[in-house]
């Protein structure tokens, strides 16, 4: 029977931890509204909309419409679980805490909040570049959880060392290097207010705790507080990165390093080619190409050419059960949470972020258990029906 840490005070249903705060909706759609009504309208505007109007949003999430979980009967499924191993890390269901920067913007944690639920449940976090709190707290938070580190690769080459070889030194053992924004996507609710998190102290904790970044301040944060947001502005855009370049970060990096935001089959086959360990099929939840394709809909083509190869990972658009369910069909290995565990930040901090995972994989357990699957490895492409038009 799958259960998801120890608790008191719990709500139980069918044996499982449903979560810590009866308080808070069970299904995420809710939780969205809910967080809507606590947060500024500075990380509203944020955190929820997209890039241009919306439209590869909207399509990530409609993309699971288009799929239908097969039920099957009178198969054994009174012993169930979820756990499993990606690339050497084990976890309690194939679900990870994908990077999201400035969660600060959500919960004065941030960060530190997200970590310890991660711990708690027992999923992997992934640490943002662009975190409000830095590479050494964060490792600090997550304790003996598995820890994983994303990097936005800056034009600096020595930045770029030296945040690899802090995360190393803090326990950090996988590398996900995100593609998807060498330039930050049109951001309408951004752009309107006139406000980049990225530019004021609250999105940069990882730079300015970094002995090579401050050396490039010519005055000090505290004599002249917006240098260290035009350093930042000076070394984050990198359109020059090619394939070429990973060569250089494998020579850095001693463990698995995956490429997240590979959407083209060519490009996870790049990855392969390139003796990269994983790939996130990932359009960044619609915030960086709007117009572009549902990341669901890439799936199963880009799984089938280097599943083999490549651990695939996923995301964009989960926020259900069965949308983890159907994505591990169509032959992701593991998916990545995103805005939806903000938005238990934002109205409880750390519960509020368990309360979202406990929920989650509850309904992957049942959604899994009541289709006849004891475990989430007997899926397949059979397990799913196009649904009718
Ligand atoms: C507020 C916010 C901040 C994000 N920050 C990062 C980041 O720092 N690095 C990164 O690789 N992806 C970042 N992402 C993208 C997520 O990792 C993930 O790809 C995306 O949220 C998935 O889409 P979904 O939220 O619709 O599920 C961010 C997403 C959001 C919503
Ligand atoms: C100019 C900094 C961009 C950081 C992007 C953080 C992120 O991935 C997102 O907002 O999405």
């Amino acid at each position: 029977m799958a259960h998801f840490g120890d608790h008191q005070s719990s709500i139980y249903f069918n044996g499982m931890f449903l979560g810590q705060t009866p308080d808070l909706p069970t299904d995420l759609t809710s939780l969205e509204e809910r967080a809507a009504e606590v947060l500024s309208p500075e990380a509203l505007g944020y955190i929820v909309p997209s890039a241009g109007g919306g439209a590869t949003a909207r399509a990530n999430v409609a993309a699971f419409d288009r799929w239908r979980i097969v039920p099957r009967m009178l198969r054994d499924h009174a012993v169930r679980d979820l756990a499993t191993e990606v690339l050497g890390t084990s976890m309690a269901a194939p679900v990870l805490l994908g990077p999201v920067g400035v969660q600060t913007l959500a919960h004065p944690e941030g960060e530190l909040a997200s970590a310890r639920a991660a711990a708690a449940v027992g999923l992997p976090y992934v640490h943002s570049t662009q975190a409000s709190h830095s590479i050494e707290e964060v490792a600090a938070a997550v304790g003996d959880g598995p820890r994983w580190y994303q990097l936005y690769w800056p034009t600096d080459p020595e930045l770029c060392e030296s945040f690899l070889s802090r995360a190393a030194f803090a326990g950090y053992t996988h590398l996900v290097v995100t593609l998807d924004t060498t330039l930050l996507g049109w951001r309408p609710r951004d752009l309107d207010r006139g406000y980049l998190p990225f530019l004021q102290a609250v999105g940069i904790a990882n730079y300015t705790s970094d002995p090579v970044f401050l050396r490039r301040l010519e005055k000090s944060v505290e004599e002249d507080p917006g240098a260290a947001g035009i350093a930042f502005a000076s070394v984050f855009p990198n359109p020059g990165l090619d394939w070429s370049q990973l060569a250089w970060l494998r020579e850095r990096w001693d463990g698995p390093i995956l490429l997240k935001g590979i959407q083209h089959v060519d490009d996870a086959r790049l990855a392969a080619e390139h003796g990269m360990d994983g790939i996130v099929v990932s359009n960044h939840g619609g915030r960086q190409v709007d117009g572009a394709v549902a990341s669901l809909d890439q799936l199963p083509a880009i799984a089938e050419a280097v599943g083999d190869r490549l651990a695939v990972l996923f995301d964009s658009g989960i926020r259900s059960g069965p949308d983890v369910v159907k994505a591990l069909a169509l032959g992701a290995d593991a998916v990545l949470l995103g805005r939806p565990f903000l938005y238990g930040l934002a109205l409880a901090g750390q519960v509020g972020v368990e309360h979202v995972l406990r929920c989650l994989l509850a309904e992957v357990d049942l959604t899994l258990g009541n289709a006849g699957y004891a475990s989430h490895r007997e899926l397949s492409r059979d397990s799913l029906a196009p649904t009718p038009r």
